[in-house]
C-alpha cells in the first residue's frame, strides 16, 4: 500500500492516496506509531467525495485513529497533495465531516476558508494543580481556549498528560489550546500571539489549524475587533487566521516529504 508524508507547520500526517480502502482505527494507530509505523499525528485518506461540485474527501483521523470532524493543518497538506498529484490545481474544495471548504493553492501556502468559528460558553482546563479559565470555541471540532496570565509561562506547562476538562461539557472530547500575548500583543493588522495545543487524541503537536483558529476567534475579541489579521506562532512555525466578518481563512505552508510503500507487516 502506497503511502505520503507531509506537514504543516510540524503537524505530520500519513497521507493514503486515492483508491486506499476503508482504514481501521487499528491501523491508523499502528501507522501513526512513531517506532513501529510511519509516525504522525494523524491519517488523510484521500477518498472521492459523493457532494456535486466536489471532488474530493478528507477521511482524517486523529493518531489514536479517533475520528475528527476537521483539521486545519491536515487540509492544507490534502491540497498540497493532490496538486502533486496533478489532481487539482488553483482553487479545490474539499469535502470533510465538518463540511466543504476551498483551498486556495499556492507554492509557499495554502489558504483554506474555514468557516466562522463559533464561541458557545465557558469552561476551565486543569493542568499541573492549576485551574485555568476557558472559553469553548467550535471549529467543527471541540476547542478549550486559555489565556495564560502572566504569571503562568506557557513553556511551564507539562502538556505530557492531556490536561484535565469538563467531561460533561466536553461529551465527545476537547483540543485545549493555551496562548499569551507576543510583545504588546497588538500588531497593526490584528493581534500577535502564541500558542501550544495538547490535541483530542493525538496529544501535545508541534501546531493546530482549527486550534489557531479558536484561539484567534478569541485573541481578536479580546482585541474588540471582529474583522482582522491574527498571527498565530506555534512550536513548529507561523499561521494566520484572517476575520473579515463574514469568512475566516487559515493560512500556512503545507509540504509532502517522502513517499513510499507500507509492507505487509503493517498492511495487516
Ligand atoms: N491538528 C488538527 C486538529 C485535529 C483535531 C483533532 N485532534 C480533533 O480531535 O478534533 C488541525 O490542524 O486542525
Amino acid at each position: 500500500m502506497r503511502f505520503l508524508k507531509g506537514h504543516g507547520t510540524g503537524n505530520d500526517f500519513v497521507v493514503l492516496p486515492e483508491g486506499t480502502p476503508e482504514i481501521t482505527p487499528e491501523f491508523v494507530a499502528a501507522l501513526c506509531d512513531r517506532r513501529r509505523g510511519i509516525g504522525g499525528d494523524g491519517v488523510l485518506r484521500v477518498a472521492r467525495s459523493s457532494l456535486s461540485g466536489v471532488d474530493w474527501f478528507m477521511d482524517y483521523r486523529n493518531a489514536d485513529g479517533s475520528l475528527a470532524e476537521m483539521c486545519g493543518n491536515g487540509v492544507r497538506v490534502f491540497a498540497r497533495y493532490l496538486a502533486t498529484a496533478g489532481l487539482a490545481a488553483g482553487t479545490v474544495p474539499i469535502e470533510t465531516r465538518a463540511g466543504v471548504v476551498r483551498a486556495v493553492i499556492g507554492d509557499e501556502t495554502i489558504s483554506v476558508d474555514m468557516g466562522l468559528p463559533k464561541v458557545y460558553g465557558d469552561s476551565s482546563a486543569r493542568v499541573g494543580g492549576l485551574e485555568l479559565p476557558g472559553v469553548a470555541v467550535d471549529c467543527g471540532n471541540p476547542h478549550l481556549v486559555c489565556a495564560l496570565p502572566a504569571s503562568v509561562p506557557l513553556e511551564s506547562l507539562d502538556l505530557h498528560v492531556a490536561p484535565g476538562h469538563d467531561e460533561e461539557f466536553y461529551p465527545a472530547g476537547v483540543n485545549v489550546e493555551f496562548f499569551v500575548p507576543v510583545g504588546s500583543g497588538a500588531a497593526a493588522d490584528g493581534p500577535h500571539v502564541r500558542m501550544r495545543v495538547h490535541e483530542r487524541g493525538s496529544g501535545e503537536t508541534l501546531s493546530c489549524g482549527t486550534g489557531a483558529v479558536a484561539v484567534a476567534a478569541v485573541a481578536l475579541a479580546g482585541a474588540g475587533r471582529d474583522a482582522g489579521v491574527v498571527t498565530v506562532d506555534v512550536p513548529g512555525g507561523r499561521l494566520t487566521v484572517t476575520f473579515d466578518g463574514a469568512e475566516c481563512h487559515l493560512v500556512g505552508p503545507a509540504v509532502i516529504v517522502a513517499s513510499g510503500e507500507l509492507t505487509a507487516e503493517l498492511s495487516r
